[in-house]
């Protein structure tokens, strides 16, 4: 056993292949870049999977435990764009060409992420059609409760009236903000002393998702500041459709019961 033979540096060290003729300096950046995304977003699966089993046993401060340590990941992948700002426009352009139409939109560990924490949109499998592996993978998550089904399902077997509706729902789809989840959440914020770790629970849930459009607002400054208002080459209008994914929510009573509080 050596460093090397552990960490399987010979294939991750193997796999930077920029196209560019002849090769363009930043290439190397850009795949980088990327490649340490995709390894911290499957840490972030590995932990979303734990975190989701143990809250299915009720084991709540483990499970928070992994939401921890998901949040530090998350920060990285937040700080790690400052160093993709450094591409300049023209720089980009010199090799943008030779990404065709190679987009984000075809990473599967980020859809997998997005459908593991609420965000479901069966449409999306559809961009795997070629790749049979990761669309089974993107079908299996699709169809498993999400981190907010599994905390929901955890309260109501600790007395909390969680609609029945809402606990038997299609969780292939993604979830429909209901009132009757932000009365639950009020009872627990207007007296968090006597339901400690319930609102410890929710108030991780939010930074989670804190930390999920912090993710995605350095995304689109950095789009911005590289190809302004260009198309996407994955065929979306580019910035404008990066902006309205700030309006998505997983977790949308967490959010509303703040409006209600006072
Ligand atoms: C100069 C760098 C980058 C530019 C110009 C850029 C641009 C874009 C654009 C325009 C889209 C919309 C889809 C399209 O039409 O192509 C997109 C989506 C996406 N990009 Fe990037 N991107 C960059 C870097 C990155 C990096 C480093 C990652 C990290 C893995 C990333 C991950 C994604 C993901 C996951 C999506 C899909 C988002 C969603 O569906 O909500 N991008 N990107
Ligand atoms: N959508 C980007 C291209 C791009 O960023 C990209 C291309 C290939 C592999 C990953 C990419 N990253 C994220 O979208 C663009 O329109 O320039």
């Amino acid at each position: 056993m050596t460093y090397g033979s552990y960490l399987g540096l010979e294939k991750i060290l193997e796999a930077q292949h920029p196209l560019s003729e002849p090769e363009h300096h930043d290439e190397m950046l850009f795949i980088i870049q990327h490649q340490t995304t995709e390894l911290w977003l499957k840490l972030a699966l590995h932990e979303l999977d734990s975190a989701r089993r143990l809250l299915a046993e009720d084991q709540l401060r483990a499970a928070l435990k992994r939401v921890a340590r998901i949040k530090h990941i998350q920060e990285v992948m937040t700080q790690q764009w400052s160093v993709l700002a450094t591409l300049t426009p023209s720089e980009y352009l010199q090799f943008r060409g030779s990404l065709a139409s190679a987009s984000g939109f075809q990473s599967v560990q980020y859809r997998a992420v997005e459908f593991a924490l609420g965000n479901k949109n069966a449409r999306m499998l559809a961009v795997f059609d070629s790749e049979p592996e990761n669309h089974r993978m993107l079908e299996a998550e699709l169809h498993r409760p999400s981190l907010y089904d599994e905390f929901l399902r955890h309260l109501a077997r600790h007395g909390w009236e969680v609609p029945e509706d809402i606990l038997t729902r299609d969780v292939t789809t993604a979830h429909v903000h209901d009132d009757r989840l932000v009365d639950l959440f009020e009872t627990v914020y207007r007296d968090e002393q006597a339901h400690w770790s319930v609102y410890e629970a929710c108030e991780e849930l939010v930074d989670l998702e804190d930390n999920f459009q912090f993710w995605r607002f350095r995304h689109l400054r950095t789009v911005t500041r590289t190809i302004g208002r260009k198309t996407g080459t994955g065929g979306s209008s580019g910035v404008d459709f990066l902006k309205r994914a700030l309006d998505l929510t997983f977790f949308p009573e967490l959010y509303t019961v703040r409006t209600r509080l006072g």
